[in-house]
């Protein structure tokens, strides 16, 4: 049997004609951070909700630590902490209702749940708030008490569905560092379509487009997608464009908006070192100099060529 946090093969679904993901396998099987990165319509929702049996697939399956969530969809939901997009909040209840609540949803034995809130609560920040209207609580503190509800009773996979979306940069910034902390002893799976969110929070990223996978490995090895391939310099004593051009490994040049020069390359090793020496042996006065890095869609472009070779 296999033992991976979880396992998911073959799935594929649609809503109605059209495939929202296809062909989506893969396989966690230690703690940290595991970033799901897509364009809006990706599928990233499908995939998570099927993950945590909200969502019956049209194909495939998944195993959350070998158990079949078809077969056995109570054993595998107890092992499965879900915050979705929308945070399943009673905004009505103080933070103590909400969670003895949802405490009772996860079956956590009577005389256990004190405790249980007291740890997810004190994990995320919020003791304070106890007896605080949800109502009345910022985006942030919600967002915190979505997963406060979501680790209650300490499943081995946490899955947070853009749980950063909609804060202002504090709180994401906040929100960010509780989930690297609560996934030191778990696996927490994160979706997002803003790259760099990803890259903030992530120990392995998976990126889907279209409702295919088109990338999975460490972010040191996606990061390699995206070396920049230009620099942007401005030059209070310019040369001609000419010269610029015969710059060992420069392979393109043209003027930028006002003062500013494009040098494009294929191998940025050692570019800008070569470029700012030049300047300084040839008095060009480099004033600026600034990579540019690939647009997150001419990655996703480049990914997906490379998953239909
Ligand atoms: N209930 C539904 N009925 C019909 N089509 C749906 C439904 N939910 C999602 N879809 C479609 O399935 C595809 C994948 O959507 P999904 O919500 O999984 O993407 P996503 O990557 O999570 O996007 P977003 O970041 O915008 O939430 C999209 O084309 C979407 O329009």
């Amino acid at each position: 049997m296999n033992k991976s946090i979880v396992k998911i093969e073959g799935l594929s679904h649609r809503y109605t004609r059209d495939w929202a993901i296809r062909d989506i396998n893969f396989e966690i099987n230690q703690t940290g951070v595991v970033g799901l990165l897509g364009s809006n319509g990706a599928g990233k929702s499908t995939t998570m909700n099927i993950m945590c049996g909200v969502l019956n697939p049209t194909q495939g399956k998944v195993y959350i630590n070998g158990i079949d969530m078809q077969e056995d969809a109570v054993g595998a939901k107890k092992l499965i902490g879900f915050l979705p997009q929308t945070a399943p909040l009673h905004l009505d209840l103080t933070v103590d209702e909400y969670l003895v609540y949802c405490s009772h949803l996860r079956l956590i034995p009577e005389k256990e749940i004190s405790a249980a809130l007291e740890e997810a609560k004190d994990r995320c920040g919020i003791s304070h708030f106890s007896n605080r209207l949800i109502r009345n609580l910022s985006g942030g503190y919600r967002q915190r008490v979505g997963i406060a509800q979501a680790i209650i009773h300490r499943p081995r996979l946490v899955v947070l569905d853009e749980p950063t979306n909609g804060l202002d940069p504090n709180q994401i910034t906040e929100v960010r560092k509780l989930i690297k902390e609560i996934a030191q002893e778990r696996s927490v799976i994160f979706s997002s379509h803003i790259l760099s969110e990803i890259q903030a929070t992530c120990r392995d990223i998976k990126m889907i487009e279209n409702g295919r996978m088109v990338f999975e490995d460490t972010i040191e090895a996606f990061n390699n997608y995206i070396e920049p391939n230009s620099m942007l310099v401005a030059l209070n004593n310019p040369p001609a464009l000419e010269v610029l051009q015969a710059i060992p490994g420069i392979i393109s040049v043209e003027q930028d908006h006002g003062k500013y020069i494009r040098l494009s390359f294929s191998n940025p090793e050692g570019i800008s070192e070569k470029v700012i020496a030049m300047s300084s042996e040839n008095g060009w006065l480099l004033t600026e100099i600034t990579l540019e890095k690939s647009s997150l869609d001419a990655i996703f472009a480049q990914l997906s060529n490379k998953s239909k070779v």
